[in-house]
C-alpha cells in the first residue's frame, strides 16, 4: 500500500468515526475496520500518516488542529462479518454441536468468527475435580468423579459427532497428571486453577473444529492465549490489557487473509502479561471474548448465543414470568451484568461500547425468537422499567465521621482506604458525616481472605469513623429510565411498603439507568417477585403510556 505525504490522497481503512475528524493532539489515532478502503483529503500540516492493519494515525507539525475528510471508497477484501458465542449450555453435548453447527451453516452471508465456552457444566466440575484433588491424595486423583464425568463427556460427544478422539486425547491426558500434580502438591493456587479450568474451553473448540471439518466447513481452532488475548495477572479474574486488540486483529485478519477457515476460538481465556501464564476473564467470560474480538477487527455486530430468549425482564428461575427485553443500551446492559444478572459478562459491555458494534442477545434453542439488540442509544421516550436485577450476600458499611460536620476529606479518606486494599464499592449514599456503602466481593477469591480483608478494612476505617458492618443483605437494582425515578420510586416504594419491608439504603447512579435498594437477604426474592409483578405483569405499568414534561421533568402515568 502506498502513500504518498503532502499530497491530499491517502488510504485508510473504514469506518472513520465521522466524515470530518479534527486532530486534537499530535497524533490521532483514527479507529477502522479491516477490509475495506477510504480517502482521505485536505491533509495540511499532516507530517505523517501511518497504517497498520487497525488504524490510520496521523501526526500534525506543531500539533495544532487540522482537518482529516474521510469517506469510504470501497470494500478492499472480503473478511469477517460478525463474532457468534455460544456459551456452555449452546454446547452441551453432541446434539447440541449439531445444532450449533446448523445453525451456524444457516447463515450463508455471514462469515462468522465463533467463540466457545466449555460443554455444559464442565468449568463447575474442574473446579470441584481441583478442590478434590487437593485432599483426596495421589493414588485417588484418577477416579475423582467430576474427572469421570468430564472424559465420559467429552469422549461420547467425539464418537457422537464422528470427530477423532486424538483431538482431545492428549488434553484429557494432561488434565489428569494436572490433578495428580495439584493432588501432590495439596494445594491448588489461582494460577494452577486458571490452568485447569481452560481445559474446558481448549477441547470444546477442538472438538466443534474438528466436526465442522468433518462437515467439509474449514474450520480453525484457535487457543486464545496464543493469539494475543494478553491479560493482566490477576488470576481467576484478568483483566483485558490493550495490546490485545491489535495482536488480535492481526493474526486473525493475517490468516483470514493468507488462508481463510472459520476461527474457532476458546471464549474465558487469556495469558498473563508478567508470568506468561494461562489466565480466566471472570465466570461467564467468553461473552468478554467475543465483545473484545468484535472491537479488535470493528465488526458490524457481536451475537451471544444463550439458552433463554434475550436478556430478561429478571432472572426466570426467581420470576418464570420474565420477558426478554428487545432493545437495551450499553450503559443499561453493564448496570445489568454488574449488579448481577448472570446472562453477560459485567466487563462484556465496555469493548462493544468503545468500538460501538451492536450487541445482539440469542437464543440457540430459538433462533427465530427476535432476542435483544444492545445499542449506545435507544428510544427512551416511554420507556419505565427495563430489568429488575439481584445480587445477594452483600456485605454492607455504615461508616459515621468521627470529626464535626464540615469536616473535608473524610469521603477522600474513606475511598483512599478501599483504593489501598483494592477493593471495589458497589453502592454508595452518602450524607455530611455519614456514608453507607456495600462492597464487592467478587475480586477476591476466597473466603478467608474475604474475612481478612474485611476486617482490616474496618480496622482501618475505625481510625477515623465509627463503623457498622452489616452482613447478608441483597442489592435490588430497577434498571431502567430513571429520568422517571419518581415514579419508579412512588410504584416500588408502594409495593415494599405492602410486603413490610424497610429499604437499608438507596441509590441512583450517575448513569441515570439504575436506582438500587439495599434489603436483608431474607427478604429480598418476596420484593423483587412483587416488584416484577408491578412493574412487568399487570399491564397496568407495563402497557403504561408516559408523558412526561421535559422542562419542569414531571412525569404523569396514564394507563
Ligand atoms: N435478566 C436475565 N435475563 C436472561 N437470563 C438471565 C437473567 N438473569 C439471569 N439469567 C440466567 O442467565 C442464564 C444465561 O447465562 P449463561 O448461563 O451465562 O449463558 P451461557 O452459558 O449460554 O453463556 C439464563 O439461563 C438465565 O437462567
Ligand atoms: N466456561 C466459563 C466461561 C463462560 O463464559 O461460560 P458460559 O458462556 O457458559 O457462561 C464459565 O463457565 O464461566
Amino acid at each position: 500500500m502506498s502513500m504518498q505525504l503532502g499530497t491530499c490522497i491517502k488510504t485508510v481503512f473504514f469506518p472513520i468515526p465521522t466524515t470530518r475528524t479534527t486532530l486534537h493532539s499530535e497524533t490521532t489515532l483514527l479507529p477502522c475496520r479491516i477490509g475495506y478502503t477510504a480517502r482521505v483529503s485536505h491533509v495540511p500540516l499532516v507530517r505523517k500518516v501511518s497504517i497498520d492493519p487497525l488504524r490510520v494515525s496521523c501526526c500534525s507539525n506543531n500539533g495544532s488542529e487540522s482537518g482529516v475528510v474521510a469517506e469510504k471508497v470501497e470494500e478492499t477484501e472480503k473478511s469477517y462479518t460478525c463474532v457468534m458465542k455460544f456459551g456452555g449450555s449452546s454446547v452441551a453435548n453432541a446434539v447440541r454441536i449439531r445444532e450449533v453447527a446448523n445453525l451456524i451453516l444457516s447463515f450463508p452471508e455471514e462469515r462468522p468468527i465463533i467463540v466457545l465456552s466449555a460443554m455444559g457444566k464442565t468449568t463447575n466440575r474442574l473446579l470441584l475435580a481441583g478442590e478434590k484433588a487437593v485432599s483426596c491424595g495421589v493414588t485417588n486423583a484418577d477416579s475423582i468423579d467430576e474427572l469421570s464425568d468430564i472424559k465420559d463427556l467429552h469422549l461420547r460427544t467425539v464418537e457422537e459427532l464422528g470427530v477423532d478422539r486424538e483431538v482431545i486425547a492428549k488434553h484429557l491426558e494432561e488434565l489428569e497428571q494436572l490433578l495428580k500434580g495439584i493432588a501432590m502438591m495439596k494445594e491448588l493456587t489461582p494460577r494452577t486453577q486458571d490452568y485447569l479450568v481452560s481445559f474446558g474451553e481448549c477441547m470444546s473448540t477442538r472438538i466443534f473444529a474438528a466436526y465442522l471439518n468433518t462437515l467439509g466447513v474449514k474450520a480453525r481452532q484457535y487457543d486464545a492465549f496464543e493469539i494475543g488475548f494478553i491479560t493482566t495477572d490477576d488470576f481467576t479474574n484478568a483483566d483485558i490489557l490493550e495490546a490485545t486488540y491489535p495482536a488480535v486483529a492481526k493474526r486473525l485478519h493475517g490468516d483470514w487473509v493468507s488462508d481463510p477457515a472459520i476461527p474457532i476460538i476458546t471464549g474465558f481465556l487469556g495469558k498473563a502479561r508478567k508470568s506468561c501464564a494461562v489466565t480466566t476473564l471472570g465466570r461467564g467470560g467468553s461473552d468478554l471474548t467475543a465483545t473484545t474480538i468484535g472491537k479488535s477487527l470493528g465488526l458490524p455486530e457481536i451475537q451471544v448465543w444463550k439458552d433463554v430468549d434475550g436478556v430478561l425482564t429478571c432472572d426466570p428461575n426467581l420470576c418464570p414470568q420474565a420477558e426478554p427485553v428487545p432493545f437495551l443500551t450499553f450503559d443499561e446492559a453493564a448496570e445489568l451484568a454488574y449488579f448481577g444478572a448472570q446472562v453477560l459478562h459485567p466487563q462484556s459491555m465496555r469493548p462493544a461500547r468503545e468500538g460501538d458494534i451492536p450487541v445482539r442477545v440469542k437464543n440457540s434453542y430459538n433462533p427465530k425468537a427476535p432476542g435483544t439488540l444492545i445499542t449506545k442509544t435507544r428510544d427512551m421516550s416511554k420507556a419505565l422499567l427495563t430489568s429488575i436485577v439481584l445480587k445477594r450476600s452483600v456485605t454492607m458499611l455504615d461508616i459515621v465521621s468521627t470529626r464535626m460536620l464540615g469536616q473535608f476529606g473524610f469521603l477522600a479518606k474513606v475511598f483512599s482506604i478501599f483504593e489501598d486494599l483494592g477493593i471495589s464499592v458497589d453502592v454508595v449514599a452518602t450524607s455530611e458525616v455519614s456514608i453507607s456503602l456495600t462492597l464487592d466481593p467478587s475480586k477476591l477469591w476466597s473466603r478467608e481472605l474475604i474475612q481478612q480483608e474485611l476486617d482490616y478494612v474496618v480496622e482501618e476505617l475505625e481510625k477515623i469513623s465509627v463503623v457498622n458492618l452489616l452482613k447478608n443483605r441483597s442489592i435490588i437494582s430497577l434498571i431502567g429510565n430513571v429520568q422517571m425515578s419518581s415514579l419508579i420510586l412512588e410504584k416500588a416504594f408502594q409495593v415494599l411498603r405492602t410486603l413490610g419491608v424497610t429499604v437499608q439504603m438507596i441509590s441512583q447512579g450517575a448513569s441515570k439507568v439504575n436506582i438500587s435498594l439495599v434489603v436483608n437477604d431474607n427478604e429480598a426474592e418476596q420484593c423483587v417477585r412483587a416488584l416484577h409483578k408491578t412493574f412487568f405483569e399487570c399491564g397496568e405499568l407495563s402497557e403504561l403510556e408516559i408523558k412526561c414534561t421535559p422542562e419542569n421533568g414531571s412525569v404523569s402515568a396514564l394507563s
